[in-house]
């Protein structure tokens, strides 16, 4: 139970974070600092919204180890102890824990916390390639993940929305299309590109290419069927911006890994580059694998 008693808190506070992305993203100072790398940036918006999830997280579920992607926040201050919510999902909290995570204590949980995935293109008002992520990782697998899109339009307007998961259970708030035998449309990076990750991609073949800011933005693509493979072959994501997207797509019955098919561990000890990159797909995983050179990562 521990498990979803979290997971409800993650959901609550994903849902804020994203409130707090907005009201910045409208007050027109972003507060852009350059982190260094290839466009690798940092807003004031990361850095609240982290402020929110962690500082809340950590008075929720205290026993649990908690590691998101900005490394400048402090905690200790009044502003921290202002943004505390102790909120929780009544969505989550009406399911059972799946039996096969029934014995996971809060102790064994990891949470990796992307405050803002896509801040290139926050930056440049792209808010639709935006999202919140929190995945939820026990004994090193990702386990459950929320991703909250802040300005998801429902007609016309931009109410946002909140796609959950947990391995075991199913996942939740989105609606998969009918997917045609055989098409194979890819989802990659726009502000990342290289020549890796364009070998890889003609490797495979795609019938269309949809280039997209954000690991959460393409995750749900192809959770909601409107990709079949994502697919970066390049180091850049880190564990927090895949942990949440894997749970879920792993949910559903797809799979996550680096681009050669070796599983990603989120363990509170691994090293936090994807260095071998990112492949998730619902269905034919096995084909994009047996399409990626052996040395596509040394070009
Ligand atoms: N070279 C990089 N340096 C820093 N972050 C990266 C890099 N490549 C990817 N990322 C992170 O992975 C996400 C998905 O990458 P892409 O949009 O290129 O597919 C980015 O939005 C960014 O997350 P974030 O915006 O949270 O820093
Ligand atoms: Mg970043
Ligand atoms: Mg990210
Ligand atoms: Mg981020």
């Amino acid at each position: 139970m521990a498990l979803m008693r979290t997971m409800s808190a993650c959901v609550a506070v994903a849902e804020k974070a994203g409130g707090v992305l907005r009201d910045i993203m409208t007050s027109g100072n972003l507060g852009i600092i350059d982190k260094g790398g290839i466009n690798n940036l940092q807003t004031l918006a990361d850095k609240k919204a982290q402020l929110l999830i962690v500082s809340s997280l950590m008075k929720h579920s205290p026993k649990a180890t908690i590691i998101g992607e900005e490394d400048d926040v402090d905690y200790t201050t009044e502003e921290a102890k202002s943004l505390i919510t102790l909120d929780t999902s009544s969505d989550v909290l009406q399911h059972s824990c799946p039996e096969s995570l029934a014995h996971i204590n809060e102790e064994d949980l990891v949470i990796w916390v992307d405050p803002l995935d896509g801040t290139k293109e926050y930056t440049e008002g792209r808010k639709q390639d935006v999202t919140v992520l929190i995945g939820i990782a026990a004994h090193g697998e990702a386990v459950a993940g929320v991703i909250y899109q802040p300005w998801y339009e429902v007609q016309g307007k931009e109410t946002g929305r909140t796609l959950w998961g947990v391995v075991g259970l199913g996942a939740f708030g989105f609606n998969r299309q009918p997917v045609p035998e055989g098409r194979k449309i890819i989802t990659t990076t726009r502000s990342h590109m290289q020549q890796s990750v364009q070998d890889a991609i003609d490797s495979c073949k795609p019938d269309k290419l949809i280039q997209i800011g954000g690991s959460g933005s393409k995750c749900i693509l192809v959770i909601e069927g409107l990709a079949d493979a994502y697919l970066f072959a390049s180091p850049g994501t880190k564990k927090w911006d895949t942990c949440a997207g894997e749970a879920i797509i792993k949910a559903l019955g797809g799979k996550m890994t680096d681009v050669f098919g070796n599983p990603i561990h989120y363990g509170a000890d691994v090293s936090y580059p994807n260095k071998t990159g990112v492949l998730a797909a619902m269905r034919d995983f096995d084909f994009y694998v047996s399409k990626i050179p052996a040395n596509i990562m040394d070009r």
